[in-house]
C-alpha cells in the first residue's frame, strides 16, 4: 500500500542527513518539505523565530503540545542544555511513531519525553509524572482551536510562573483567533507577534510570544 507522508519525510530524514547530528535533520526535512513534498513543519522561516525564542529563554522545562513528524522537537531540544527537559504531547499515534525515529536519528532521545495521548488529558499529569515545578516554555502547535481550552487548562493546574513564555504558530493561517484574543486583552500576558509566512510558501502566517505575568 501507499506510504504516508510522515514515512515519506522520514525516508529523507534517514537518506539525508547524519544520525547524531540535530542540524542535518532540521536541513533535510526543510529540503524535502521544500522541493519534494510540502508538510506542516513550522519550517525554516518561523523555525529561526523559534530559535530566538528558545535561546532567550533558555528554558529547563519546555512543553511542546504537537509533535507532528518531531520537526520542532529536534529544532528545540538541539538548543537546549544537556539537562533541560522537553516534553511533547502527540495525539495521532502514525505521528508519534515516525516522530520517535526522527528524534531518534538526530540523537535527542535524552532531551526529549514524547507523549502519546490528548493533550487535555495529560497537562494536568505532568507535575505528577515528570516532576515538573513549572513550564519555562510552552510551544503550541496542535489543533488550533485547542490552544486556547489548553491555555487555560495550563494555568489553572498552576504550571505557569512569573515570566514562563507561551510561544504559538499559525496564529494568523490556519489562524487561532480566540486564542489571539485572549492573550491580546488578558492583563496576565504580555504578547508579541512576530510576522513570517506558512512554512515553505509565501502565505502571511507568524509566531505569537505571550510572557505570563503571574
Ligand atoms: C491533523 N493534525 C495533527 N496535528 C495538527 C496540528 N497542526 C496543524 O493543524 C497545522 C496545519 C497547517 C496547515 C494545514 C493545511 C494548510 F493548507 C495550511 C496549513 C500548518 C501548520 O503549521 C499546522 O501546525 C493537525
Ligand atoms: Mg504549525
Amino acid at each position: 500500500t501507499r506510504s504516508t507522508r510522515p514515512q515519506r519525510l522520514l525516508g529523507a530524514v534517514q537518506k539525508s542527513a547524519t544520525r547524531g547530528d540535530p542540524c542535518s535533520v532540521v536541513n533535510a526535512i526543510d529540503q524535502f518539505c521544500r522541493h519534494t513534498e510540502w508538510a506542516m513543519n513550522v519550517g525554516d522561516e518561523k523555525g529561526c523565530i523559534l530559535d530566538s525564542v528558545v535561546s532567550e529563554v533558555n528554558p529547563a522545562t519546555v512543553l511542546e503540545l504537537g509533535t507532528y513528524c518531531g520537526y520542532s522537537t529536534v529544532r528545540i531540544a538541539r538548543l537546549l542544555p544537556p539537562h533541560a527537559k522537553l516534553i511533547t504531547l502527540e495525539f495521532n499515534p502514525d505521528f508519534a511513531a515516525i516522530a520517535r525515529q526522527v528524534i531518534a536519528w538526530a540523537g535527542m532521545e535524552e532531551k526529549v519525553h514524547l507523549v502519546e495521548g490528548a493533550s487535555g488529558e495529560w497537562i494536568p499529569k505532568i507535575k505528577e509524572q515528570f516532576g515538573v515545578k513549572a513550564l519555562d516554555l510552552v510551544f503550541l502547535d496542535h489543533w488550533k482551536d485547542q490552544y486556547l481550552p489548553d491555555t487555560k487548562l495550563i494555568e489553572e493546574c498552576g504550571l505557569l510562573r512569573k515570566g514562563s513564555v507561551l510561544l504559538a504558530d499559525n496564529v494568523i493561517f490556519p489562524g487561532a483567533p480566540q486564542y489571539l484574543e485572549y492573550v491580546r486583552s488578558s492583563q496576565q500576558y504580555e504578547s508579541q507577534y512576530f510576522k513570517s509566512h506558512l512554512e515553505y510558501t509565501k502565505v502571511e502566517d507568524g509566531l505569537e510570544k505571550s510572557v505570563f505575568l503571574g
